[in-house]
């Protein structure tokens, strides 16, 4: 769990209803929410969706972000290159709440053209509620954090 109970959300066009969804979702669970957009299925790029909702997590703005595109892949790479986020893909609860408890990961993006919205809602809420345990995975952490050899 996150004392910061601010949650940023973003996509590119292909997951607008998605986020939508997840931001009305979360809201309802006591986060606060702060929707970055975009807001219409104009085609856009994620890379920028991607660094700008990172940023917010990486300055403490927020204490988590969740970040969509069509696979969930290249907002995720995007987002990764912002230092200090440690952002993971999940098609699966199992894998969203594993990356909070053994990687200590603060963003979480889901892939809206392979998941539907029950399933992405259970993603979120396994990622939301999940903490980290520290012990062996806080180095296993610091490894990643620490400079690429
Ligand atoms: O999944 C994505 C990136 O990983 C994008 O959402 C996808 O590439 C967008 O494709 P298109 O411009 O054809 O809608």
């Amino acid at each position: 769990m996150t004392a910061n109970k601010r949650i940023v959300l973003s996509s590119d066009h292909a997951a607008i209803d998605l986020r939508q969804a997840i931001a009305t979702h979360i809201a309802a669970h006591g986060w606060e929410v702060v929707d970055i957009g975009p807001t219409t299925t104009q085609s856009t790029h994620y890379p920028k969706h991607g660094k700008a909702a990172a940023r917010m997590v990486a300055s403490g703005d927020c204490g988590l972000g969740i970040i969509l595109c069509g696979t969930g892949q290249g907002i995720m790479m995007a987002a990764n290159k912002v230092p200090g986020i440690r952002c993971g893909v999940c098609s699966d609860a199992f894998s969203a709440r594993m990356i909070r408890q053994h990687n200590d990961a603060n963003m979480l993006s889901i892939g809206a053209r392979v998941v539907g919205e029950g399933q992405a809602l259970d993603i979120v809420d396994a990622f939301l509620t999940a903490g980290f345990e520290g012990g062996r995975h806080a180095t296993r952490v610091d490894m990643i954090e620490s400079a690429e050899d």
